[in-house]
């Protein structure tokens, strides 16, 4: 990715997904100083002499070098600075499908634009001061959101709900600042420093920070979600469960031990945390080549996976299969699911190792026991902050890194104040704090980090 930070070329792509024979508006959108003088070229409005901002037009897009006509299509104009990017933008809503899209696409750049790398159209409404760095994370997070609540979250992050806190910390801090440089600088001409007041300043700032860095837990779940593997021995129902779990026949289900070979993956969503849940091959010895290569797929899962779920046959009970598989997930976070409980007149006799805490009774051909395992996953994974009404944003990684930052500096200010050190050494460490929060909004923020952030987006984003 090769993003120019000056933004003085065109950039055109297309903003919509182009799966053939799906979506059935496709759109091309153009940013820059050139962006109307290409429509003119590639658009005909019938009745319409001037295109007056913030309308839409209906017309057709044509060849200008063939003259031949390319699409029935609406034209969308918005002059800069009222556009995404505060440039001019202009958008084609033409029919969808790759055919068109790519043809309109290709008319753009031969008139002069070129074609927008991954986030570029964003990456301008930051650098020209319409959106900053949360509320840019934000757009791709609601874009590749995986539950309602994740682009609940998401959307309160694009509208600037991370933004305002981080914003206002950060200009304290550089208030704090000016009070204690100006001591520095003109010491006789002005009333002592109101030290009190200094280290409230601070503390507030301090507990803030904490309040925004307690959120973090709960973003990453419900960005990055969980990874949860089905495991156990053969037959034991882990397919069974898989369907019971997802309401549907994703998983062949047989009474022959080895059924499930390949990795069998659904996506749910519990409590709000998008899950991945993955069905694998039985665990065995076997001398069979195509099973063993799925004992091997089934372990590689595991390894990867964030929650594992052990099962194992309530009516068989524990035997030494089970046994050696937990052995192997001992460094795991495991729930153990004793399945097959229908067959089981009292399930709480089951003899099970004492250091599984977390079990749950299913009996997955009857779909009995999934609300038990959901609230055992939230269990697991300590998600009940989840609930947390007031809570409507929540950090991301990079923001809980530059935030700890942030903590340590200030910290390291109030003992410095403490100490009895020099004026100047105040300042430096609040420096390092206003840096901090300035890396998390954008505005103390270096090429590298910006280029890491914009290039997780999608292409016309
Ligand atoms: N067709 C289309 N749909 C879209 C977008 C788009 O770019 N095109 N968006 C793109 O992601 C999202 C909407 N987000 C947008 C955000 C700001 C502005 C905008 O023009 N803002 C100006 C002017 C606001 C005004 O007129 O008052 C501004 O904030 O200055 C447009 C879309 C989702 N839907
Ligand atoms: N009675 C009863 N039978 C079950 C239950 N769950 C699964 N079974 C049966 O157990 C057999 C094996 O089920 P599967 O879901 O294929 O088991 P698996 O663990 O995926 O097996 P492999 O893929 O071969 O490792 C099937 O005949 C299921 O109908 C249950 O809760 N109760
Ligand atoms: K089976
Ligand atoms: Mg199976």
């Amino acid at each position: 990715m090769s993003h120019s930070l000056y933004p003085a070329e065109t950039i055109a792509a297309i903003a919509t997904a182009i799966v053939p024979q799906e979506g059935s508006v496709g759109i091309i959108r153009v940013s820059g100083s050139r962006a109307l003088e290409i429509a003119r070229r590639l658009f005909r409005s019938p009745g319409q002499s001037s295109w007056e901002s913030h309308r839409i037009f209906y017309g057709y897009i044509c060849n200008p070098n063939s003259g031949s006509h390319v699409d029935e299509a609406l034209l969308l104009v918005m002059k800069g600075p009222r556009s995404y990017t505060r440039e001019d933008v202009v958008e084609f809503h033409c029919h969808g499908g790759i055919m068109v899209v790519q043809q309109v696409l290709d008319l753009c750049l031969q008139c002069g634009a070129r074609l927008a790398e991954p986030g570029e159209f964003s990456l301008r409404a930051f650098l020209n001061g319409r959106i900053d760095l949360t509320q840019a994370e934000s757009i791709a997070d609601l874009v590749g959101a995986r539950s309602p609540q994740a682009a609940q979250m998401a959307l309160a992050g694009v509208r600037g709900k991370l933004a305002s806190p981080i914003h206002q910390l950060r200009n304290t801090c550089v208030e704090l600042l000016a009070e204690i440089e100006a001591r520095i600088d003109f010491e006789d001409d002005l009333p002592p420093l109101d030290e009190p007041a200094l280290l409230q300043g601070i503390e507030t700032v301090l507990s803030q920070l904490t309040e925004l860095l307690n959120t973090a837990d709960r973003g990453e779940l419900l960005r990055s979600g969980l990874k949860v593997a089905i495991v156990g021995r053969p037959n034991v129902g882990k397919s069974s469960l898989l369907n019971a779990w997802s309401q549907s026949d994703r998983a062949i289900v047989t009474d022959l031990p080895g059924t499930t070979r390949d990795i069998v993956e659904t996506q749910l969503v519990v409590h709000g945390i998008p899950v991945r849940v993955l069905d694998t091959a039985g665990i065995r010895e076997t001398t069979n080549i195509v099973e063993k290569i799925g004992v091997e797929r089934s372990r590689q899962a595991t390894e990867e996976a964030d929650l594992v779920l052990l099962t194992i046959d309530g009516s068989v009970g524990w035997t030494a299969e089970d046994r050696i598989i937990y052995d192997q997930l001992s460094h795991h976070n495991l729930i153990l699911i004793i399945n097959k409980i229908d067959l089981v007149s009292d399930p709480t006799s089951l003899e099970c190792p004492n250091d599984l805490h977390i079990k749950v009774h299913t009996a997955a051909a009857r779909q009995e026991g999934v609300d038990r395992l959901e609230q055992a996953i939230l269990q697991a994974v300590n998600a009940g902050q989840l609930q947390a009404a007031n809570l409507d944003i929540a950090i991301n990684q990079r923001q809980t890194a530059a935030l700890t930052r942030a903590k340590l500096a200030l910290e390291q200010v109030r003992a410095t104040i403490g100490d009895r050190l020099p004026l100047d050494f105040w300042t430096i460490d609040l420096r390092a704090g206003i840096q901090a929060l300035g890396e998390v909004t954008g505005d103390d923020v270096t090429e590298s980090i910006l280029q890491r952030i914009f290039s997780r987006f999608c292409i016309g984003k």
